[in-house]
C-alpha cells in the first residue's frame, strides 16, 4: 500500500535546485526611463530558471543617498521566483545592466538602470553580494512599491515591510499609474 509522499525518494530530486522567492529593486533616472525599465523586466524575464511573479506599479522618487544632485528615478520591484544561486542572479542582473549601458563614472551618480537584489529567500551575505540588501529597509523607493505587490512580504531582520515603510520618508514618491509595466509572463 502506498504511504503517500512518504514513499517518495530524495535521491529523485537528483540535482533540482530548491526555489527561492526573490525581489529585486530597478531604478532609472537618465535616458527614456519608461522604456529602459520595461525592456530590462523582459530581458529579467527571460531568464532561464526565473519566473516573473509580479511587477509593481512604477513610482516617480526623489534621489536617496550620498550622491550629486540628480533627477528623479523611476522605480519598481519585480517578485520573482528562482532556483538561481544569489551571484548567478547578480551576474544576470549586472549583465542587464551594462547591455543598458550603465556607466558608473560618478558614484552614485544618475544611471539609464540600476538593478539592486533585495532578498533571495533566507540567503545571506556571500563574499560578492549583500544579502537581504542592507539599505534596503530604509528606502521608499523599495519599500512603496514592494508592498504594493507583496503586503506580507518581510526583510530578515528588519521585520515586515508594512511595518517597515511607516518609518521611511515619503515626499515626492509619486506614483506613476501612467505608465505601466506589464509582467512580461502574463500578457
Ligand atoms: N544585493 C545586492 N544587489 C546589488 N548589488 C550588490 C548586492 N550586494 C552587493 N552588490 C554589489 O554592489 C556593487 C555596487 O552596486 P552599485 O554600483 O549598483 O551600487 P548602488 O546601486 O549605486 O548603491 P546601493 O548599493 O546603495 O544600492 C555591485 O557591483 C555589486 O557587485
Ligand atoms: N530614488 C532613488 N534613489 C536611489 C536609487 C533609486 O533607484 N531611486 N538607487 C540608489 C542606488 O541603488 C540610490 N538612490
Amino acid at each position: 500500500m502506498s504511504n503517500g509522499p512518504f514513499d517518495i525518494d530524495v535521491d529523485t530530486l537528483g540535482n533540482m535546485r530548491p526555489i527561492s522567492k526573490v525581489v529585486f529593486s530597478f531604478g532609472s533616472n537618465q535616458g527614456d526611463s519608461p522604456a529602459i525599465l520595461t525592456r530590462a523586466v523582459e530581458v529579467l524575464a527571460e531568464t532561464p530558471d526565473l519566473i516573473v511573479v509580479d511587477v509593481s506599479p512604477v513610482y516617480q522618487t526623489p534621489f536617496q543617498g550620498d550622491g550629486p544632485e540628480q533627477d528623479d528615478y523611476l522605480n519598481l520591484v519585480v517578485l520573482a521566483e528562482s532556483t538561481l544561486e544569489p551571484m548567478t542572479l547578480l551576474d544576470r542582473a549586472f549583465a542587464i545592466e551594462e547591455s543598458f549601458g550603465r556607466e558608473r563614472t560618478v558614484p552614485n551618480g544618475p544611471r539609464t538602470l540600476d538593478i539592486d537584489i533585495i532578498m533571495v529567500g533566507k540567503r545571506t551575505s556571500e563574499e560578492d553580494i549583500e544579502l537581504p540588501h542592507p539599505r534596503a529597509h530604509e528606502r521608499a523607493f523599495v519599500l512603496v512599491p514592494w508592498l504594493d505587490i507583496d503586503p506580507t512580504g518581510e526583510i530578515a531582520g528588519a521585520g515586515p515591510i508594512a511595518e517597515l515603510v511607516k518609518h521611511v520618508d515619503r515626499t515626492g514618491v509619486i506614483r506613476r499609474d501612467d505608465i505601466v509595466i506589464a509582467n512580461p509572463g502574463r500578457r
